[in-house]
């Protein structure tokens, strides 16, 4: 089944030859195509150019697209989109004057949402996280990586990657799983985090390995959770079952976690809120994608990854909404890339580059996702009639999607 997409107004993020990602001064371009048409058949797109140079308009499916903008579907490269239950509760206690910190210290934040998981059957799990992934779907995101994380016992743990599983076998939208049982220690590991890291390791890591249920390896590197050796031995392990890292580190504080990630060549390092002068020269010439989690800035009123120290330092940088109850409870990636450009400076192309190509790369699909190229996945957005491209994170938290393709599906 073919679709063609004529006038329209102009096309973003279009590329001839596949790029891996783009970094320091190239996030300023975005490869643009006015006046264009795009044609797709079935979850593929085929063709694209000016409208001058359509030969034909044959097709199934014929959509006018006069006055719209079409880009590529967001890739949104950190979440943990399955959780049970919320934590509104706590969102109202920091309004009242306790600190996240705090928050968790008295047995809420992760520990919180562990315990609803632990005591919500799979069925049901699955039932409140496909409802998180539709919305995600319909902002426009068509591809998410999900960590586990709020489980904290094999079983628990093991239950959150099978949802992850089912809802990438039920859904269009591409998922990639990450085993983050390293999120923090559950209560009876109070005094013993050798045990629970032991515990990761030894018993659940084989098999989250063995059945295929995560490419990522995650850790929360960060004072008070999991140290740098921690990090390093968690590393270390999965990378003997091939698992690739991708790492929470220097959330609230720098303490090495950005140099254990390159050392162990980490897909990602992400939320870089506090980052040292020796954080981004580490990052220079290495494979390892910094990742910026503005929504989580903008909730827990913490600084933001400066953005323009690194990418004028010649990195890249990759955006993603970091959805969760604690810190983000938002997988709206509009609003990250309006964020972006209101509070971390960057422009609309850097924060567009940073959405798309870029956040592929940050999930291993750069060669099926994150731009308008033939070959890869006919993954896109029309927006309603806007006068610019511009205006989409300028008009900030506004709805300007008409329609969403994942996987040539309309959502
Ligand atoms: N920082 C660690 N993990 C999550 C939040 C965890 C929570 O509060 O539930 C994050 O990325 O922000
Ligand atoms: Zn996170």
């Amino acid at each position: 089944m073919t679709t063609l997409i004529i006038n329209i107004k102009e096309l973003l993020q279009v590329e001839n030859t596949p790029k891996k990602m783009v970094a320091g001064k190239d996030m300023k371009v975005l490869p643009t195509i006015k006046n264009a048409f795009l044609l797709i058949n079935d979850d593929c797109i085929i063709d694209f150019g000016q409208m001058k140079d359509l030969s034909e308009i044959t097709s199934d499916e014929l959509i006018d697209a006069t006055g719209k903008i079409v880009l590529p579907t967001w890739c949104d490269s950190h979440t943990h989109i399955v959780y049970a239950g919320n934590r509104e509760q706590e969102f109202v206690d920091r309004i009242n004057g306790l600190t996240y910190e705090e928050i968790a210290n008295n047995g809420g934040g992760i520990l919180n949402s562990a315990k609803k998981l632990q005591n919500t059957s799979e069925e049901e799990l699955y039932k409140q996280s496909a409802k998180r992934v539709e919305e995600v779907m319909k902002l426009g995101t068509g591809a998410v990586e999900i960590k586990s994380g709020y489980g904290l016992t094999k079983e628990a743990e093991l239950k959150m990657l099978r949802v992850i599983k089912k809802l990438n076998e039920v859904y269009p939208i591409t998922i990639k799983a990450t085993f983050l049982g390293a999120h923090a220690l559950p209560l009876e590991y109070k005094n013993n985090k050798v045990g629970y890291l032991n515990e990761v390791i030894h018993e659940i890591l084989p098999i989250v390995a063995q059945e295929h249920l995560a490419e990522f390896i995650d850790i929360f590197c960060e004072t008070g959770y999991f140290s740098v050796e921690d990090t390093e031995k968690l590393l270390q392990a999965a990378a003997n079952y091939g698992l690739k890292p991708k790492i929470h580190v220097n959330q609230f504080t720098a303490i090495g976690g950005v140099q254990a990630g390159i050392k162990f060549n980490a897909l990602s390092v992400d939320h870089l809120e506090e980052m040292r002068i020796e954080d981004i020269e580490a990052l220079k010439n290495s494979n390892t994608m910094p990742i910026a989690l503005p929504s989580c800035s903008y909730f827990l009123s913490i600084p933001y990854t400066p953005a323009r120290k690194m990418i004028d330092a010649g990195l890249p940088l990759a955006l993603a909404t970091d959805y969760n109850p604690g810190s983000t409870p938002s997988g709206n990636m509009n609003f990250v890339v309006s964020t972006a450009c209101i509070k971390m400076k960057m422009t609309p192309e850097e924060a567009i580059n940073a959405a798309t190509i870029n956040a592929a790369y940050a999930m291993g699909l750069e060669k099926t996702h994150g731009s308008i190229c033939k070959g890869k996945k006919a993954n896109f957005i029309i927006t309603k009639e806007i006068p610019s491209y511009y205006f989409l994170p300028y008009s900030f938290g506004n709805n300007h999607i008409e329609k969403v393709y994942i996987n040539g599906k309309l959502i």
